[in-house]
């Protein structure tokens, strides 16, 4: 009988939730991710995306809640989803003297690929990360970016249909950053599922669909990155100089005033600087900066600029480390 093919979520957490000690690692995190698409997790040190894709992985119990890949569970089915999925961790061991085929013919082997599958699929790799040429080179005199293409080489030798990649794209330079862009997209061309970590939110907006922004076990916000995009949009950070005579009581005045609108966020002040983001556009720039003038504070400078993804992430989050 041939299995019908699985139409449901490719990757799925209910409620996960690992805790160690006190500390709440992974704290009730719920997303999907359908075929063919790639899902940014997006957070800073100690927030919980590794020990949630370690899970995901088969790698790492939960405290409760579920994780399945193609409808599988990892905790119940670890053999079966292990067949389906391939992890990228973020740090990986080497045999310093063994070279590129080797490595990647261990690991052939270990999945228990044999004969003229496990030539096909060594080639297939090989050609996919751009190894071919280095097949025979030692590992140590591999740089950052081959050896991050080797790892991805091995987490794809069984070609699953679900990847799992933890901070692939650390340490990289540009260069090597748009290859591996490029890389992502074919394998998400090709049908593959891809969820893939990150701290900083722009190094992975080519490359993802979607992006779950997590802290301190916690995910906070999961939109498209065209929802992120309009999000920063449709709000503005704005600085304001106040100046004069009376610059200091003007000063408590404006931010009086600031604090009892609306479309005003997250008002912080310096010495000189009244900042705070605006949600909204020209009409509400226009309000904030007429009520300031009528009641005739002396405003010297009222910059505003548009805010990028990187607010959005900071705003999301509280920098809190855990
Ligand atoms: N085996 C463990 N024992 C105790 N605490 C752990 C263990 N593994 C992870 N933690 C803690 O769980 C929290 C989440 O760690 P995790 O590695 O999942 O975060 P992360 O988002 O991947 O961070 P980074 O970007 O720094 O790799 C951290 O506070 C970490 O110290």
């Amino acid at each position: 009988m041939i299995a019908t093919p699985w139409t449901g979520p490719v990757i799925e957490l209910q409620n996960l939730s690992r805790h160690f000690g006190q500390t709440r690692a992974v704290d009730e995190v719920s997303f999907l991710v359908p075929r063919g698409s790639v899902f940014g997790y997006i957070g800073p040190n100690g927030a919980g995306k590794t020990t949630s894709m370690r899970i995901l992985a088969t790698l790492e119990l939960p405290t409760y809640g579920e994780a399945y890949v193609e409808g599988l569970s990892s905790v119940n089915d670890p053999d079966k989803v292990r067949k389906r999925l391939g992890f990228m961790p973020d740090s990986f061991g080497t045999y310093p003297d063994t070279n590129c085929a080797e490595y990647l013919d261990f690991f052939a082997r270990s999945h228990g690929l044999i004969g003229r599958e496990r030539t096909r699929r060594m080639r297939w790799v090989m050609d996919f990360t751009g190894l071919r040429a280095l097949a025979d080179k030692p590992i140590r005199g591999l740089s950052k970016g081959m050896r991050q293409r080797l790892c991805l080489g091995r987490s794809l030798i069984h070609d699953p249909s679900v990847l799992i990649l933890d901070e692939p794209a650390a340490g990289l330079d540009p260069r090597a950053r748009i290859e591996l862009r490029q890389i992502i997209r074919a394998l998400a061309a090709d049908g593959k599922t891809i969820l893939i970590s990150s701290h900083i939110l722009t190094e992975l907006a080519e490359m993802v669909d979607r992006v779950g922004i997590i802290e301190r076990g916690r995910l906070l916000a999961t939109d498209s990155v065209d929802g992120m995009r309009r999000r920063t949009r449709e709000s503005h950070t704005v600085a304001i100089r106040i100046g004069g005579a009376n610059a200091s009581d003007d000063r408590n005045t404006a931010v009086n005033m600031l604090s009892d609108m609306a479309s005003v966020r997250d008002i912080e002040t310096s010495k000189e600087l009244i900042e705070f983001t605006l949600i909204g556009g020209e009409p509400e720039q226009i309000e904030i900066l007429q009520k300031l003038c009528n009641a005739r504070l002396g405003v010297a400078e009222f910059r505003v600029r548009d805010q990028s993804l990187e607010d959005v992430f900071l705003r999301v989050t509280s920098g809190q480390v855990q």
